[in-house]
Formats: structure tokens, sequence, C-alpha cells
């Protein structure tokens, strides 16, 4: 299970990128097990690359393949199968739907293709603190933990890659680590990689490599 990037810059970045960037223009294989942090300072296109290994836009030169198969050739069949199967994601502006309740958001996600029995959701919210919130509509959550609501719903599905935008930027150090703890042991199970794009550097994700956007 490989994600390639090659050669990839969005459409609306200019050439120089190709010079500054670790990641933009270049040849790069992400393996399933691998933990890769990314740097990402604002404005470098990290939402932009989410989006691209995500298969939500296209709007880049350069190929993205995964498995040998580049995504430009995907049908709409192709990739409802590989949000399903394959890669599930933390969006930077986490996308609930905010008149459903924090349970049902998680239970909608789950119910996809689920990886986890039901009661597993009650589990992992009071871990992460928000098990008094489950019965909540979303939109009256702090926005720190309508993260974890996304944190949680990413963990309900199989993935062979969990792509993590800015997850833990309104969580305090200790919910952060707690998440990433959580993300950490779904992602043993799975045998799966983590990319965790962020502005900076967090010291407390062991990651295998590390690249500056
Ligand atoms: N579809 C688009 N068309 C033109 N420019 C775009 C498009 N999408 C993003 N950009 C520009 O590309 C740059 C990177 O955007 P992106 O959202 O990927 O940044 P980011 O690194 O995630 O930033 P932040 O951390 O501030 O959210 C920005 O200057 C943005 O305005």
């Amino acid at each position: 299970m490989q994600l390639q990037l090659q050669q990839v810059l969005p459409v609306y970045f200019d050439e120089d990128h190709r010079t500054q960037s670790e990641v933009w223009r270049r040849n790069l294989t992400f393996e399933k097990g691998e933990y890769i942090k990314i740097v990402a300072p604002s404005g470098s296109g990290k939402t932009s690359l989410m989006h691209f290994l995500y298969g939500m836009r296209n709007e880049y030169n350069g190929n993205i393949v995964y498995n040998s198969a580049n995504l430009r050739n995907y049908t709409p069949e192709d990739f409802a199968g590989y949000r399903k199967d394959h890669v599930s994601i933390v969006f930077q502006d986490l996308r609930l739907f905010p008149e459903q309740t924090v349970q049902e958001n998680i239970e909608l996600k789950r119910q996809l293709n689920p990886f986890h029995p039901a009661e597993k959701i009650r589990e992992m919210a009071e871990r992460l603190g928000i098990g008094n919130k489950l019965a909540s509509k979303s939109r009256i959550c702090s926005y720190g933990e309508q993260q974890r609501v996304a944190i949680i719903r990413s963990l309900m599905q199989p993935f062979d890659f969990l792509l993590l935008d800015e997850p833990f930027s309104h969580l305090d150090d200790k919910n952060s680590q707690n998440a990433m703890q959580l993300m950490l042991e779904e992602a043993k199970l799975r045998n799966a990689a983590i990319i965790f794009a962020d502005l900076e550097r967090i010291d407390w994700f062991p990651y295998t490599r590390i690249f500056h956007l």
C-alpha cells in the first residue's frame, strides 16, 4: 500500500515553490505503517495537499498515485471506495453536521463501513473527555470538543492512510497528546500510515519522516 506524490504542485502556485519545498515538485512515496510529519507554515498549501491526497480537488500539476493507480483516472465509484476503505481524514474545518448530535455524527460515518462496534463510540468519547457531549448537537460544542468528535469519526472506518490537517489547533497539550495516543493505537491496529500536517513541529508525534512544505 503506497501513496505517491509525483512532481505535484498546485496550479495556483508559482514555480518558486519547487526550490523551497521538500514536498511540492518532489517524488515521494509514503508507505503503510509510516508516521509522516509535514511542517507547513500558514499559506504553504497544507490544506490543498490534504484535499489533493483525499481526492477532493485536482487543481495540481503532476500526479498522485495510490497503489499504482493514478487518482486522475478514478471514477466517482473509485473515489467512494478509496475514502471508504483506504483513506480517512480529519479536516481542518472539521465538516460535522451541526444539527446532528455528537453520537449521530460519529455513528453516521461508522455505519458506512464499520471497523468498530457502536459501543466503541462511547468508549472513545469518554477517553477523550467528551463522553458527556454525546447527546448534544455538534453546533453547540466548543471547537476543541468538535475537533475531538472529528478525530473519533475518522477512526470508525478501515484505512491505510490517516490524513490529519491541524487536528489539534484548539486543544491543549494534554488533550492533544491523549487524542494522538488514540490515533496511534488505531493506526497500529490497521498497520496504517499517519500523514500529519501542522503549522509547526510537534515533538510528541513520533514521526518516522519529516518534510517541510
Ligand atoms: N482553489 C484555489 N485557487 C487559487 N488559490 C488558492 C486555491 N486554494 C488555495 N489557494 C491559495 O493557496 C495558498 C495555500 O492555501 P491552503 O489553504 O492550502 O493553505 P494552508 O497552508 O492550509 O494555510 P492555513 O494554514 O493558513 O490554513 C493560499 O494563498 C490560498 O489563497
